[in-house]
């Protein structure tokens, strides 16, 4: 973003946005902080009187005692005052800023859910996320302390000006032209760390990566068998160090241009005060009324510097939040460019079949110049069970994302039952298991549960999805039933193994009855030969009514499959029964014969004879 489109979304996007977060405390806050601001002159004022009774009193005017006590009584009352309305402006902009951070974390939350999944591939979106949360935590609300402070600066400067120039215009002009080298000075040091921070966003997320191996549970074990601290120790201490010997380097840079910026405001006091003594050398000023000038200079002068250091700062931060707006306005769909990519020929008889419908797909990752699947047709109907195989990398997981919609295809058709599954992504009802399934910390209910949020409470549904896989049994071993807290991150958790980890994840799946179509991508990694060999056993009864898609390594598990699909290198090379793949004697026979001719090894191992 330029100056310029930093400027407006300062202006047009952030403040507005903090304004509608707390409008009448952000108003009451003004009032106070200008008349926090008029405080400073009314001192200056006071301190004149006491000044000037003082001087009076002790060349013997006794009669200026009280006089004198009552300007020391409204000084206290001053102060009180000033205390009152910082205390109360503190605890304002505490309830403002955790507002404004609600919003802002609210508004960050709901964009993430609507963006498409893609965008959670590309580490682009990673870089910018910590750019925005970093950015946005440590300096999006603190434009609005800039913005008070350069509010009742400007004010308290304004009251000291009129002061200033009754007494001689050129001191209001010196004290204005401070403004100029500081702001620029901060400006510019403002820019340079956000390009710092902008250029060091993948070096502090590797920092934070490398540091999260050496402190979470999941590496702990294998840094520990493979003693890999030292050398992921290393890796971490020269990254952290560069970034931060560049960020000490820049301070150090900004701390000599601050020296100058200072060394300015001096010199404007040191001629200041020579201005004051060579116009009151006539003798017409009071000792009190030299004391009050040259207070009044240096206050002005203290509130310009914070005037320009605050610009700055509200500069520097805006910078900051760019990043913020620039996420906020990402298209929340990465639409196809290509008119014609899904100007595809689908045939009218699959079509009046309905199922699923898979015409000419073909996806490429981001950033990625070789396709992951290329040329993809396949038709399953309705109630089908369908398998799909092939070697690691083939293609299969990629293609079960697509087909559950979150991959958008470069070319191709997605239909089931003959909409468009991108285009009617709110009543498609699709459940699934992923490889990489997530385990949840928080209640064996919620696991289970969040397959269909709507029923999370029905106790009824819940025992059915758990019965299926055997996490009713699990269920009964825990000291809170459905409602125990699952997992080892938080307090009386109950971790499990992986294998009952998965089954959960299957009851998820189960969960929503009302799924027309449930994809399993490796659903039986994790389980026993027990547990799988169950699984199968029931599988066509859990799926029943259903079309279900199951992505596997063990080809035996797909025999009673009524489709099978064979990926390799992203293409689908057969499609067929078992027995009409076997006949083929191609890619399929070849895995499956690989496959059997194992299990038959292993039968027949004999540690003994070792
Ligand atoms: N997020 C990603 N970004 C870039 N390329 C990817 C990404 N995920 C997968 N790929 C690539 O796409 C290809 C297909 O991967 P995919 O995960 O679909 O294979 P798979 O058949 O499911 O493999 P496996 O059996 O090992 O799970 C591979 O070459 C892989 O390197």
């Amino acid at each position: 973003m330029n100056h310029r489109g930093v400027i407006r979304g300062l202006i047009f996007e952030i403040v507005p946005f903090i304004w509608k977060s707390s409008p009448v405390r952000l108003i009451i806050m003004i009032i106070i902080r200008m008349l926090e601001a008029l405080q400073p002159a009314i001192q200056i004022y006071l301190t004149k009187r006491l000044v000037d009774q003082a001087t009076l009193l002790f060349q013997g005017e006794s009669d200026l005692l009280l006089p004198a006590l009552t300007t020391i009584g409204w000084q206290a009352l001053l102060f009180l005052a000033s205390l009152g309305a910082r205390s109360l402006t503190h605890m304002l902009l505490l309830v403002i800023k955790n507002k404004a951070q609600y919003e802002m974390d609210r508004v960050i939350a709901d964009k993430c859910s609507r963006l498409d999944y893609i965008y959670f591939e590309e580490s682009e979106y990673y870089d910018r996320l910590q750019r925005v949360t970093q950015g946005l935590a440590n300096r999006g609300l603190s434009v609005l302390d800039h913005f008070f402070l350069v509010l009742q600066s400007i004010v308290t400067l304004i009251s000291l000006l009129a002061v200033l120039s009754s007494f001689h215009w050129i001191l209001s002009l010196g004290v204005l032209c401070l403004i100029i080298p500081s702001f620029f000075i901060n400006m510019r040091l403002g820019q340079k760390r956000y390009k710092q921070m902008f250029r060091q966003t993948p070096s502090n997320r590797k920092v934070s990566y490398l540091m999260s191996l050496m402190t979470t549970r999941e590496s702990a074990k294998e840094m520990k068998l493979f003693k890999l601290y030292p050398y992921i120790l290393n890796q971490w201490r020269s990254i952290y160090w560069k970034n931060a010997g560049e960020k000490i380097a820049l301070e150090q840079r900004g701390q000599w241009y601050g020296g100058f910026s200072e060394m300015f405001s001096y010199l404007f006091t040191a001629l200041s005060t020579v201005v004051v003594l060579l116009v009151s050398s006539g003798g017409t000023m009071t000792v009190g009324g030299f004391v009050a000038m040259i207070q009044t200079v240096t206050t002005a002068k203290d509130s310009v510097m914070l005037i320009a250091v605050n610009l700055s700062g509200i500069y520097e931060n805006a910078l900051f939040t760019s990043d913020l707006i620039l996420f906020l306005h990402l298209p929340d769909k990465k639409l196809n460019e290509d008119p014609e990519a899904d100007n595809v020929n689908i045939s009218p008889y699959e079509l009046a079949e309905g199922g699923l419908v898979v015409a000419e797909l073909s996806f490429t990752y981001p950033n990625q110049s070789v396709p992951a699947l290329s040329d993809i047709g396949f038709h399953i109907k309705p109630g089908q069970r369908v398998a799909i195989v092939g070697h690691n990398g083939a293609g299969k997981s990629t293609l079960a994302k697509c087909l559950l919609g979150l991959y958008r295809p470069e070319r191709g058709k997605l239909l089931w039952q003959g909409r468009d599954i991108f285009e009617d992504d709110e009543n498609k009802s699709v459940s699934a298991v992923f490889q990489d399934f997530v385990q949840y910390q928080l209640t064996l209910r919620e696991n289970i549960g969040f397959g269909n949020i709507s029923s999370i409470e029905d106790d009824g549904q819940l025992e059915i999805a758990a019965t299926k896989t055997g996490v009713d049994s699990i269920s009964r071993h825990l000291s809170n039933g459905y409602d125990t807290q699952l997992g080892y991150e938080y307090e009386g958790g109950k971790e499990l193994s992986q294998g009952q980890w998965q089954k959960v994840a299957l009851s998820r799946s189960y969960f929503n009855a009302n799924a027309e179509l449930v994809i399993f991508d490796e659903p039986t990694a994790a389980l026993d030969p027990i547990a799988e060999a169950a699984l199968f056993e029931q599988f066509s009864e859990l799926v029943a009514g259903k079309t279900s898609i199951m992505i596997s390594h063990r080809l035996g598990s797909c025999r009673n499959a009524d489709l099978i699909l064979v990926l390799k290198g992203g293409r689908l090379v057969e499609q067929g029964t078992h027995e009409q793949l076997l006949h083929l004697h191609g890619e399929y026979a070849q895995m499956y014969r690989a496959q059997s001719q194992w299990y038959e090894a292993v039968v027949t191992f004999n540690p003994t004879n070792t």
